[in-house]
Formats: structure tokens, C-alpha cells, sequence
């Protein structure tokens, strides 16, 4: 506080009582005729994270966002933001309603509310427009993507840029504008800047938005309170922004997009049976690691190890594979740091044919075929190899890591790193805890996924983990489908209309059928091992559908293949067609079982194969396999293209009422006998007895909890 400014500290989200605060401080700044400007500035070096989240979920209470921002822009003295950190959303806003913004270099700004389910409804859709015109607004206000202070400045967003400290740059900017004539630094004065084809840009913006939004409404809600900006004075377009606001504001999307929000962040806050949790165990600091195997998965981790700054030694078995392995590497790290404008850092990564290389890193992440007597070989091989307090970590998608442990010399430091592929792309890191991984193992693993930019969610040793259990279960009940009547362009048709990213047929056909073939025969379900006293169509008592071994048997394997569920122009091809000759294919199958195809609707569909999804939710619950709904469900939104904006399939189940979920459960188990895992598991049954409580009171249903982590 000086005689010029009168300075007041934000924390890092706009609480009511932070709000009050403001409001008061700056009619007391206002009024006081000691102060000539006033600074805006954060706490901690931050500035503002925007609206409290956690508030919307509540009565509204506590001054409103709008007219404080408004009154701070109609004030008669300079109002300057000092951007430290982040100004996001509501923090973004009210700076946009100060007369000027400073930001440090270092600063993140944005308007991510469409992240959120919502859209920036603190003046921020008519405001931005008329500072940056509107296809700078459409593109930051629809997608919700962060700017560095450098392409603030440039878009006009700040003023200016400090290496310095910002709210001392802040001060001074203030005071050198003290008595200048303040309307034309207020915004909502602007008339928005507007292009030629205005029409044009809309139109080509709500494809773009329609297209990438999967049916979420926010982002198609933003482009409208844009076009009001552009179309209508301040007030009213500010009136077009509440009404928007307020449709997307109660919506279960919102909801969803929310829960997410808070879900992965629960995430990174694990804990094991033995009391260590994220905030009493200490990871160990990785420098240098090793990884096994140059394959796609093996490629992509390396990426994002040498990405994160961690030096890594990369081994193969043969000269030729380690060759391509290289040449992908260095391409991928080249192509990155192209677009970033760095050097590659290409000196980071070493490839060698020799596992003796290991001997000095910190840690090693094997990424070799999915066999389990290959990966015993080579733990084996690297307990010797490596120094005693080496972590070894494995990228299994589904093999036991105990029985990996068990071969080596160190089972505690021993931990599941599962990335899913193309790894250095999926945001997804199950961390999978063994019952003999010690707290400084999966501490490690969980803080190193947070530092290669993962969401990592510690899940328990069972096959499949959580994601590939709650997988099979869906795909199976895919293949159901198409053998009662259904086309895998009408199942993936209902899916991607769910909100998939891609339907489930194809995503098979792009990871390669010929892999779950390996794992079924494997697993004695096809070949010579079969016992031939079970019935054609099932195994093990219950029903299996042999239709993709068949394809696999035809050379049909996928996008690799040029043919799969699809049809591709060529092996490789990445356009997926429908091919007439699946359809006879499965009209033949279906005639030499004796099964009458039937009309299967859209909603049978979803329903079956996302109701499975959760009903395994509840089982891996029971299980102790994961920790808590959330956790599921970010396993689904970050690996498996699950729609953010229904919140993954626990949350779904929730929101369609788990009464509804066990009811058409019971009725399509009642439908198909033979498939178990359509029977509704014991804690939906136990849950709905209990009248169906919120998520954060599930576990205590769970009769006896048997954590696995
Ligand atoms: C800010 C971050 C970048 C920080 O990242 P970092 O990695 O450093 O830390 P964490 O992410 O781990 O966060 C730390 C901690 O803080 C919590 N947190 C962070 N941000 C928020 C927040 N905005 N609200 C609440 N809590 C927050 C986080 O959960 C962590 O705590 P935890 O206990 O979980 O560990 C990063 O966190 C980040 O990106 N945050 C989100 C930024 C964001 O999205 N901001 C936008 C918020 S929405 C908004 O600003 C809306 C505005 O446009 C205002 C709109 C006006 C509202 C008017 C409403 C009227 C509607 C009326 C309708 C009525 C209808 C009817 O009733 O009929």
C-alpha cells in the first residue's frame, strides 16, 4: 500500500469471501483520494485460477463476478493486473476488465471454461472479441487452450511482458498512466473488430467445433456468445452470455466435465493397505533409464522419457530392429522439437544391442513382447545386470507383475508402468502396485508419470489391471452383438454418437486383432487345446464368440492388413469403409449356427456395452482393484477415448441412476444366460438396496474392503 496504489493479494481461485474482498478493497481504493491507481495482483506468485469451482455445486453466495468486474472497469482510476503465474477464466476476466494487464514471461492465460462444461460468462465471450477480433477469440474461447504471455502480447491481450518481477513492472505501468483518459482502455466500449466474411468464419468454426466436440454442447454454446459479440452491443450480448451460461450451467455435462476436473486430480492422491500414501512416501529422483524392447510401445516411452529431461539408454536384440527403433525415435523427438522451435534433443538417448549399458540407470521400463517366459528372462537378466537399487518396471497390459517380481532379486522395487499406445501421445499411466511393490517403488512410478505428463492411476495386480479387465468384457459384449444381428459400422455408429472416440471395431482394427488372437490362444481358448466336448460358440461354460479368430484365421487383421472389421485402400490405410464382404461373412456364420438375426437398436447398443463397463467397475471395486470410482473412470476418459463430457463410466452409471443400470442388466442377462458378466455384480445390487448413495459413499457398501493397493 503507498499513497499512488493501493494493492490487494487474490488467492489462487475467486471464492466468495475473495470476491467480497475485492469489492470492498477497490471501492475503498476508489474512494480513498490518497490512491491514484490501483494493482491487481495474486498470492503466491500466482494471479488467478478462476471461479471456484467447488462453489457451483452450491448455493451462490458472496458478491457476483459481472458487476465486479464491471465496477472496476468503470472506475475513474487506472486498474492494472499484474499476471504472475496464470490468468485463467475468471481470472483472465476480471483482468480483462482492468484498464491494463502486465504479465511475466513465465505466465500462463486462458479461458478453459469450456473444459469445464461452461463457457467464460464473466463478460469474457464479449470482452476478448473486441480486444482480439473474433477468430483469436473463437479459437481460444472454444477450444480452452493456455497462451504464454509472448502470444498474449501479441494478440493485444497484455500489454506488456516482463522477465522481471511483474507486479513491480505493474506499479510502475500504473504509475506512468496515472490521469490519461481511461474509456478507451474500457473493453465493453470496443466495437469488435469483425472479418470480412463473418458468416464464413462462424460456419467454418461450428464444423470444426461440431466435429471435435463429440456432442458436447459447451463448445458449440461459446461459438454463439462469440457471434453475439460480434453482432450485438455490450449489454445485450452480455445478456445472450448468461442465457447461455445458464442452460450449460445445470446440464449433466457440466457435471460430468467438473467431476473430472476434481477425479483426476483424486487420482495422483493414492494410498496402499500399509497406510504409505502420495504425502508420506518420497519418490526417488530419476536422472537416467533405461527401456527394453524399440517396439511401438517401447518407442513412444522412450519419447517421453528424453522429452521429461531424463537421459535414457535404449536396448534391442538385434541390429535391425534396434535400427528402426532409432531411426523412429530420433524422428519423433526431431518432428517435436520442430514444432516447438528447440533442438531435438537427440544426445539424450543412447540405443545399444548390449543389456550391460543398464548397469548405472535409475530406473528401467521393459516394454517387450507380451509374453510372460519372455519377460521372466529378461527381469532375470536385469537383476543381474543392474545396480541393486535400480527400479525394474514393466509395461505389461495385463500379465501378473508378481510373478515378474518373483524372478528378480528386488520384488519391492519391482512396479507396473502401463502406457498405452502411441505412449508418448495417451495421457493414460496405470501404475500397477504388486502386492510386494514397496511405497518408494509406486511413489516413484506415480511422480514419474506426473513429470511425463501422464494422469497416472495406481490400480491393483489382476489380469487385465483395470483398464484391459473392464476392455475385454466390452469388446465381448461387441462381438455379441454383431453375432445377434448388429454391423460393426452400426455398433461403432452408436458409440462414436455416445461420444467415443473411435467405435470399438475400430479401434480394434487399428490396434491389431492379431493380438487379442496371441492372448486367446494363450490362454487355451483356440487351437489343438481346446477341449472339444464344449459346445461350438462357448468355453468354459459360458459363451464365447469365435468371430474374430475366424477373421484372423482370413489374414484379416486390422488397418496393419489393410482389412479388418473395415476395409482400408491398402495395408497401413487409416480410412476405414464398410465392407460388403463382412456383412455375407457374417450372414453365413450366422446361418451355419442357426441364429435368426435380429433388429438391435442404438440403445441396446450403448447400453449393453457401457453398462458392462461399469458393472466390472463395481466388481474391481469389491475386488479392492482400484480405489474409488474416480479412479476408473479416469482409466476410461484418458485411455480409452470414454466421452470427458459423461464422465467415465462409473460416473454415467450414477447419472442414469444405478437403479436403471441394474434393471436393464437383470433384463439382458435375463435375454443372454450364458453371459455372466451381463448378471449385475453384488455392490450394484447392495448399492440401489441402499438407494443408490452419491460415488464418495460407495466403498462403504463394500462389506469386507480387501484393498489391493
Ligand atoms: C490453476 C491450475 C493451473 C493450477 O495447476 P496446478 O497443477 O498448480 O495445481 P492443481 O491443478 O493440482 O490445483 C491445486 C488445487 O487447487 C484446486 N483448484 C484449482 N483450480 C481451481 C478452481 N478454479 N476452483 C476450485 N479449485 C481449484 C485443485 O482442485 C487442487 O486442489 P485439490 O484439493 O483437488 O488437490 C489448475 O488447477 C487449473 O487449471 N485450474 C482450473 C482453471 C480453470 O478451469 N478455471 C476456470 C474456472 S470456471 C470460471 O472461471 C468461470 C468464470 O467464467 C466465471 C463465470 C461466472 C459464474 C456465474 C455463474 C452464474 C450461473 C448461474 C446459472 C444459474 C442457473 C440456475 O440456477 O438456474
Amino acid at each position: 500500500c503507498s499513497d499512488e496504489l493501493f494493492i490487494r493479494p487474490l488467492s489462487l481461485v475467486l471464492s466468495a469471501a475473495v470476491r467480497k474482498g475485492i469489492t470492498e478493497a477497490v471501492a475503498r481504493a476508489f474512494k480513498d483520494t490518497r490512491v491514484k491507481a490501483v494493482v491487481l495482483c495474486g498470492e503466491n506468485g500466482k494471479f488467478c485460477g478462476g471461479a471456484d469451482i467447488r462453489e457451483f455445486a452450491k448455493a451462490m453466495s458472496g458478491p457476483p463476478l459481472v458487476p465486479m468486474i464491471h465496477a472496476i472497469e468503470a472506475g475513474e482510476k487506472p486498474v492494472v493486473a499484474a499476471i504472475e503465474e496464470m490468468a485463467l477464466g475468471g481470472g483472465l476476466e476480471l483482468a480483462l476488465g482492468c484498464h491494463y494487464r502486465v504479465a511475466h514471461a513465465k505466465a500462463r492465460l486462458g479461458l478453459p471454461e469450456v473444459t469445464l462444461g461452461l463457457l467464460p460468462a464473466a463478460g469474457g465471450t464479449q470482452r476478448l472479441p473486441r480486444l482480439t477480433g473474433i477468430p483469436a477469440a473463437l479459437d481460444l474461447i472454444t477450444t480452452g487452450r493456455h497462451i504464454s504471455a509472448q502470444e498474449a502480447l501479441k494478440l493485444g491481450i497484455v500489454d506488456r511482458v516482463t522477465e522481471g518481477n511483474a507486479v513491480e513492472a505493474a506499479v510502475e505501468l500504473a504509475l506512468s498512466v496515472v490521469g490519461r483518459p481511461l474509456a478507451p482502455r474500457r473493453l465493453s466500449n470496443h466495437a469488435t473488430p469483425l472479418p470480412a466474411d463473418l458468416d464464413g468464419v462462424f460456419e467454418e468454426v461450428l464444423v470444426q467445433v461440431k466435429r471435435r466436440a463429440r456432442g458436447a454442447m459447451a463448445p458449440v454454446a461459446c461459438a454463439k456468445a462469440v457471434r453475439a459479440a460480434a453482432e450485438l452491443p455490450y449489454s445485450r450480448g452480455l445478456e445472450c452470455e448468461r442465457e447461455l451460461m445458464n442452460t450449460l450451467f445445470t446440464s449433466g455435462q457440466a457435471r460430468a466435465l467438473q467431476y473430472c476436473f476434481f477425479a483426476q486430480r483424486a487420482a495422483g492422491k493414492w494410498s496402499l493397505p500399509n497406510g504409505a500414501r502420495w504425502d508420506n512416501s518420497r519418490p526417488r529422483a530419476v536422472h537416467t533409464a533405461g527401456v527394453i524392447g524399440l517396439g511401438t510401445m517401447g518407442r513412444g516411452i522412450a519419447v517421453c522419457l528424453v522429452k521429461a529431461g531424463i537421459s535414457v539408454v535404449a536396448v534391442e536384440t538385434e541390429e535391425k530392429q534396434l535400427d528402426s527403433g532409432r531411426r523412429a525415435v530420433r524422428g519423433m523427438l526431431e518432428r517435436d522439437a520442430k514444432r516447438r522451435g528447440v533442438t531435438a534433443p537427440l544426445h539424450m538417448i543412447t540405443f545399444t544391442l548390449s543389456m550391460q549399458q543398464l548397469r548405472d540407470v535409475d530406473l528401467v521400463i521393459e516394454a517387450v513382447f507380451e509374453d510372460m517366459a519372455l519377460k521372466k528372462s529378461v527381469f532375470a537378466e536385469l537383476s543381474r545386470v543392474c545396480r541393486p537399487n535400480a527400479l525394474l518396471c514393466t509395461n505389461t497390459s495385463g500379465l501378473d507383475v508378481d510373478e515378474l517380481a518373483s524372478v528378480t532379486d528386488r520384488p519391492p522395487l519391482v512396479v507396473g508402468m502401463h502406457f498405452f499406445a502411441p505412449a508418448h501421445v495417451m495421457k493414460l499411466l496405470e501404475v500397477i502396485c504388486g502386492p510386494r511393490s514397496s511405497p518408494e517403488t509406486v511413489a516413484t512410478a506415480m511422480t514419474l508419470g506426473k513429470r511425463l505428463g501422464k494422469v497416472s492411476v495406481a490400480v491393483g495386480n489382476c489380469p487385465g489391471f483395470v483398464g484391459n479387465r473392464m476392455l475385454k468384457l466390452y469388446l465381448d459384449q461387441a462381438h455379441f452383438l454383431l453375432e445377434e444381428g448388429a454391423s460393426p459400422e452400426q455398433v461403432d455408429q452408436a458409440l462414436e454418437e455416445f461420444g467415443f472416440a473411435l467405435g470399438i471395431f475400430k479401434v480394434a482394427d487399428l490396434s491389431g486383432l492379431d493380438i487379442g488372437w496371441r492372448v486367446r490362444k494363450a490362454a487355451g481358448l483356440i487351437g489343438p487345446d481346446v477341449d472339444p466336448k464344449f459346445p461350438s460358440r462357448h468355453r468354459q461354460g459360458r459363451r464365447y464368440c469365435p468371430l474374430p479368430d475366424l477373421l484372423c484365421e482370413q489374414g484379416r487383421l486390422g488397418q496393419k492388413s489393410g482389412r479388418g472389421w473395415y476395409l482400408y485402400d491398402s495395408a497401413g490405410g487409416k480410412e476405414a469403409r464398410p465392407d460388403p464382404a463382412i456383412s455375407s461373412f457374417l450372414q453365413e456364420y450366422r446361418l451355419r449356427y442357426g441364429i435368426s438375426a435380429r433388429r438391435i437398436t442404438e440403445q441396446e447398443v450403448v447400453e449393453r456395452c457401457v453398462f458392462v463397463l461399469a458393472n466390472e467397475g463395481f466388481r474391481i471395486l469389491e475386488d479392492g482393484m482400484a480405489a474409488a470410482p474416480e479412479d476408473i473412470d479416469m482409466v476410461y476418459v484418458f485411455g480409452y477415448g470414454w466421452p470427458r463430457h459423461r464422465g467415465g463410466p462409473m460416473f454415467h452409471a450414477a447419472q442414469v441412476g444405478l437403479a436403471t443400470v441394474l434393471q436393464r442388466l437383470e433384463f439382458y442377462h435375463r435375454q443372454n444366460p450364458d453371459i455372466p458378466h451381463l448378471q449385475p455384480s453384488t455392490l450394484l445390487r447392495r448399492l440401489v438396496g441402499a438407494r443408490s448413495p452419491p460415488m464418495q459413499q460407495w466403498k462403504q457398501h463394500i462389506r469386507s474392503i480387501n484393498s489391493q493397493l
